[in-house]
């Protein structure tokens, strides 16, 4: 019986191919930003999107979050075709995707515990079925200490671990991070990078936004360069001996 394309697109996502894009232009109103995109992105890999201010960083991970539509090419997200797929089938796609935003919005008064609790009661968990897996979660990103303290008074890398821990929550397939690192300290920003990049273990795909390319040697990863909206195909690199074993 001959294979239908959607059947070579669940085939693809079964071996690991968690998003495919080939030629792939996005953009908002009359203009383009991406350009003749080819991508790729694999379980249990790194990926590092690197370029310089305004050349399209933030808007690619729009479009991998399934929140900006591609105009033209192939783009193939978590098994599914965009350009064919129904309105219920993005949705569902979207639900594996954990993003953490260039500046996470929280609700400031609850507790870093409820707001990463947030996606899971969103999907109607009870919290007797979640909070041992949240609290686990805090403590992985290593805010075990501020779980019961609102949000509020967390510092800008302690939100961002927060913003990390709920975009986990769901167990996501696909974890995004756009510029994780801003207004860090070098060795702060380099914490985070290794925090998202131990989700490849647990064979999440990773892919990482960032001006500051000095972060590519915090773990193997495939590094790919983005300017004016052009992506260059990928190096791969090694982590720095140092910290590999860490
Ligand atoms: N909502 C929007 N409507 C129209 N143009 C936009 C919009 N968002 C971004 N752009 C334009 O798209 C281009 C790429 O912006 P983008 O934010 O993706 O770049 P970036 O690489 O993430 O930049 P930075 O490192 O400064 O955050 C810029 O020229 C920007 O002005």
């Amino acid at each position: 019986m001959p294979r239908t394309r959607a059947s070579i697109e669940t085939d693809l996502f079964e071996r690991g191919v968690l998003v495919r894009l080939s030629n792939v232009d996005a953009g908002y109103g009359a203009s383009t930003v991406l350009m003749g995109i080819d991508f790729e992105a694999r379980a249990g890999e790194v990926n590092f999107i690197t370029g310089p201010a305004a050349a399209g960083k933030t808007t690619f991970t729009h479009l991998l979050r399934l929140a900006l539509p591609p105009r033209s090419g192939r783009s193939v997200i978590l098994g599914v075709d965009l350009m064919r797929a129904r309105a219920r089938e993005i949705a569902d796609a979207k639900r594996r995707v954990g993003y953490v935003a260039e500046n996470p919005v929280f609700i400031e008064q609850w507790s870093t515990f409820d707001n990463v609790a947030m996606p899971l009661r969103m999907l109607g968990q009870k919290p007797r079925d979640y909070a041992e897996d949240v609290r686990e979660l805090v403590e992985f990103v290593g805010l075990g200490g501020a779980a019961e303290l609102p949000v509020e008074k967390l510092s800008g890398a302690e939100r961002r671990r927060a913003a990390i821990a709920r975009a986990l929550a769901a167990k996501p397939n696909l974890i995004l991070a756009d510029d994780p690192t801003a207004g860090m300290s070098p060795a702060d920003g380099r914490r985070i990078v290794r925090l998202l990049s131990e989700m490849r273990r647990v064979g999440a795909g990773v892919v990482i936004a960032s001006q500051d390319d000095t972060l590519c040697d915090v773990s193997p990863m495939w590094v790919w360069r983005i300017d004016r909206g052009r992506l260059s195909q990928p190096e791969q690199t090694e982590a720095a001996d140092a910290e590999a074993y860490e």
